[in-house]
């Protein structure tokens, strides 16, 4: 099936106007690409440096040019569920390197924020600057420059851009991405959040929240709600930085590991020593950043990716904008519900067929560009399977299944449960502002209410204890934006803005901050760019202002005559609390070199 026309246009239109920043990177990588081993432009020096610990039969490989030397970005920590199975990979890829005949080093490790542990706390305003500040990390640990190719271990929120980032950044590298799989399915998200809301309004004590919440995320894995770390495997997988089938299997089954050992293999075939050299910065091209993006609308995805996928395409010399984004949300229908889009978690979402099953509709419905390459070789039509442990406990591949083991959670292309994309860009007398439409029932898609305008999510949920929300409004929360306070996600407000609408209030919130990938029902216009900070008309509303929000047609209003608007004076707010306190003071930098939300929000300027 050949790719439709309006998705070839957009891609088009890419590519176009990344012509020059793409032509700059490509040949950076053609240069970089060296013929034999990288190792071989280091001296004796440097060499017996990297590979002093190393076996004598290590020793004498990698002193020559002939066998490939895997280097692993770990982001292994206890503190996310998610990536606490990478405590092993390191050995088990060194083993399977081995026995192929290659050899694995651990490069370097990289930071991972758990945005759950830092939700509504201090911390969270490190996270966003977190993404940047990985890449980096993988940096320093790829540039010793002993390797041929790197897999890089990471699953959440801004472990995987970040490390995107840096595999792009160091182009001429083939490269692997490892997951380690969702945790199995616990108290199911929409009861945990249930009991947020009664928690909020005093209907049960802590003890019951804790219970409920500890029920929910409750072992190793990914939480299994379709947040940021979810949408970064869909990504990985439809992107072909995965191997096929590898996003949603748990860990600590035979087949997880059997899936590592096979990602070790191939990142050492696509070497410049084996036959097929795949050096990631070629690999990944706009055909590969468009089919990211056509999965994220067709699943639903986090809203974080508006933010990330620009920044990692950016690395690769490649400008995508929130245009494309909202045109190709336009063209591409929802085919997933899985919380906070449905009430089914990620596990079902494999057990109905899963990323195979997605890709299959996707590439028959003309969505896809399948002529991209891949880490597992050329097209994409090779990853509409499901991955199987074989008898010999290798990875076995079987077509994925042509009908959905659910269709209220996985839907075929012709039976989508709505025919565009989850994510809407929204514009108007307030800059521009993303919404997740997938997580937002049609009938609260539009509310035209009074704003309520405040400095911090504090202030809303104190407003809330204070009893002066049991209203309809506009909730407009602003100097959350890079610049502002790292723009932390405000996911907290969820239970409290939740509560208020089941009470049958109109609410809605507007911010320049974010939300998580998590977050669902009740409407909200986040990444509001520019920013109040830099003098964003988001600093202008005042209470009572009527605010329009309209996630149909895209817009998003202050209605207040333009020029009354822009005679307002510049708002005040102290940001000195932000600035001191749980590592802040060491971000004032990151705040003030952060590009815009519909730039990537980078701290390495924009696209
Ligand atoms: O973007 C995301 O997906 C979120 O940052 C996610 O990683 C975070 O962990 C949730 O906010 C936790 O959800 P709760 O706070 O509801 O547990
Ligand atoms: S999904 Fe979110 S809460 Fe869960 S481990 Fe990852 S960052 Fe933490």
């Amino acid at each position: 099936m050949t790719t439709r026309n309006d998705i070839q246009a957009i891609t088009e239109r890419i590519r176009e106007r990344s012509k020059v920043s793409r032509e700059i990177y490509l040949d950076r990588v053609n240069a970089a690409a060296g013929k034999t081993a990288n190792r071989g432009v280091l001296s004796c020096g440097n060499l017996a440096h990297g590979f002093a610990v190393c076996s004598p039969s290590e020793k004498i490989a990698l002193g020559g040019d002939k066998v490939a030397n895997l280097g692993i970005i770990t982001s292994y920590n206890d503190m996310l569920s998610a990536h606490q199975p990478f405590e092993t990979y390191p050995q088990l890829i060194k083993d399977a390197a081995r026995e192929a005949g290659g050899i694995a080093q651990v490069a370097g490790g990289v930071p991972a924020m758990c945005d759950g542990v830092t939700q509504g706390q201090p911390g969270m305003e490190l996270s966003l600057f977190s993404r940047d500040v990985i890449a980096m990390s993988a940096a320093i640990g790829l540039s010793h420059n002993m390797f041929d190719a790197a897999v890089y271990l990471g699953v959440c929120d801004k472990i995987v851009p970040g490390l995107v980032i840096a595999a792009l950044t160091f182009g001429h590298l083939p490269a692997v991405f490892v997951p380690a799989g969702p945790m199995t399915s616990g108290l199911p998200n929409d009861e945990k959040a249930k009991v947020r809301q009664l928690y909020a309004e005093g209907k049960v004590g802590r003890a019951e929240l804790l219970e409920a919440e500890s029920k929910s995320y409750h072992g190793p894995g990914t939480c299994t709600f379709y947040g940021t770390a979810n949408s970064n495997q869909m990504l990985m997988e439809i992107m072909g930085l995965h191997t096929p089938g590898a996003s949603f299997v748990n860990p600590g089954t035979p087949l997880r590991d059997a899936l590592t050992r096979e990602a070790t293999r191939r990142a050492l075939a696509i070497t410049h020593l084996g036959n097929a050299y795949t050096p990631v910065g070629r690999m990944i091209d706009e055909r590969s950043v468009v089919n990211g993006v056509v999965g994220l609308h067709a699943t639903g995805g986090s809203t974080n990716h508006t933010i990330h996928l620009i920044a990692m395409a950016a690395a690769a010399g490649i400008r995508l904008t929130w245009q494309d984004i909202s045109d190709l949300s336009d063209a591409v229908p929802l085919l997933a519900r899985v919380y906070p889009n449905g009430l089914s978690d990620v596990n079902h979402f494999q057990a109905a067929g899963g990323m195979g099953f997605l890709i299959r509709e996707l590439l028959d419905a003309g969505l896809l560009h399948e002529d991209v390459q891949t880490v597992w070789g050329e097209g994409l039509r090779p990853y509409a399977v499901e991955a199987k442990l074989g008898a010999d406990g290798s990875v076995v591949r079987e077509a994925a299944p042509k009908v959905s083991g659910d269709e209220k959670v996985l839907a075929p292309a012709a039976k989508a449960f709505q025919p565009t994309g989850g994510l809407k860009v929204l514009g108007g007398n307030l800059g521009h502002a993303i919404i997740k439409t997938s997580a937002v029932k049609p009938e609260r898609r539009i509310i035209e209410a009074p704003a309520l305008v405040f400095d911090s999510q504090q202030g809303l949920n104190d407003a809330f204890k204070a009893g002066l929300l049991d209203r309809d409004f506009i909730a407009v929360i602003r100097f959350q934006g890079p610049k502002a306070n790292g723009m932390p996600e405000l996911h907290k407000l969820t239970t409290v803005l939740g509560i208020l609408q089941d009470r049958g209030h109109k609410v809605a919130l507007v911010t320049d901050g974010r939300m998580s990938g998590a977050s669902g029902k009740v409407p909200a216009a986040i990444h509001v760019t520019p920013e109040a900070l830099e003098g964003g008309p988001i600093g202008r509303v005042h209470d009572g202002d009527i605010v329009r929000l309209d996630a149909e047609v895209g817009t998003l209003e202050v209605l207040v005559p333009a020029g009354d608007l822009a005679l307002r004076p510049e708002p005040v707010c102290d940001l000195s609390g932000n600035e001191h306190g749980m590592g802040r003071e060491l971000f004032a930098g990151f705040r003030q070199m952060a590009g815009r939300a519909d730039h990537g929000a980078s701290a390495f300027g924009t696209a």
